[in-house]
């Protein structure tokens, strides 16, 4: 079972629902979160902005194809993400942004491209990335809390993070998918916390510890958490990133995960270790091995 939490008793710091985050983060590595202070209102215009892009034709996408980047901004058509190598490139599509630092040379801060339509796209997009940091950032400072971390240990390292907000679309699942198609493969996430939005329609599935997977969904307004690579090595797997796929079927999909991710010059070695792992090296090469228009660039 994936823990159901009430997201404002966990950041009022409640005791109980520490408890069980605890023991979500260290056996589980997902949870919902329900109760949250960003309105399903919010999330449902969101969801619409995402939507009415991808219904926009390809040409007309074609102009943010992040594929004509060194990054990743903008339109990832579908085939544009190989998350696992042993199956094929994901038949979704995404539209992802980030945290810009003006001459930065690394990728991960790279400009946002910002497509001409739908109108009002940038600004929904843009508020809701600041609400959805916001909210990460409170959230992993609770589970700092969980695992007996002061909770400034991980917010002195988010100020300038390089977090992607994504917008997934899984159209229904093609007639020609066989075994290595997926809407997005097994995979486990870069970054330390994603906060995934979701659009109440099933797909999701957490692999469990003894085999089979779980499916999770919530509706418009509920949060699915998960945390990924960088903070369970932060962590010496205190919490722990566990995989997950949508195989996709006869319903099409969104979902929005923000993959909250540190600052570049992080170092999430394991605390007390004396090791340097810095952030960005670990995400670059994540992105290198994972964006097919960043594969084999070297
Ligand atoms: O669509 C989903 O529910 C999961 C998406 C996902 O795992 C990802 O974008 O990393
Ligand atoms: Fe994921």
């Amino acid at each position: 079972m994936i823990p159901r939490i009430d997201a404002e008793k966990l950041l009022a710091g409640d005791a109980g629902v520490l408890a069980e985050v605890a023991v979500a983060a260290r056996e589980i590595g997902f949870m919902t979160l329900y109760n949250s202070p960003i309105p399903a209102s919010e999330i449902a215009e969101v969801f619409a902005a995402y939507g009415a892009f991808f219904a926009l034709p390809a040409s007309q996408k074609e102009a943010v194809n992040m594929a004509r980047t060194g990054s990743n901004r903008g339109w990832g058509a579908p085939g544009s993400e190989q998350v696992d190598p042993d199956a094929n490139p994901d038949y979704k599509q995404v539209f992802d942004c980030g945290f810009e630092v003006e001459g930065s040379d690394l990728a991960a801060y790279a400009p946002n491209l910002w497509p001409d339509a739908p109108d009002g796209f940038q600004t929904i997009i843009e508020n809701y990335y600041a609400r959805a940091l916001a909210f990460s950032g409170d959230v992993l400072a609770a589970i700092a809390q969980a695992i007996g971390e002061d909770p400034s240990y991980f917010r002195d390292q988010f100020d300038a993070p390089m977090a992607l907000l994504r917008g997934n679309y899984y159209p229904t699942r093609p007639a020609w998918a066989g075994e290595k198609d997926f809407g997005i493969a097994t995979h486990t996430d870069y970054g330390c916390l994603t906060l995934l939005a979701m659009d109440g329609t099933p797909g999701l599935e957490v692999r469990k510890r003894g085999g089979g997977w779980i499916p999770v969904s919530a509706p418009v307004g509920e949060f699915v958490i998960n945390f990924g690579e960088m903070l369970e090595i932060w962590t010496d797997r205190r919490v722990i990133a566990t995989p997950h796929r949508v195989v996709g079927g006869r319903d099409e999909r969104m979902s929005i995960p923000l993959f909250y991710n540190p600052n570049a010059d992080t170092n999430v070695a394991p605390m007390g270790s004396g090791q340097v792992v810095r952030a960005v090296d670990h995400l670059q090469a994540r992105f290198d091995e994972t964006y097919v228009h960043l594969q084999d660039k070297g």
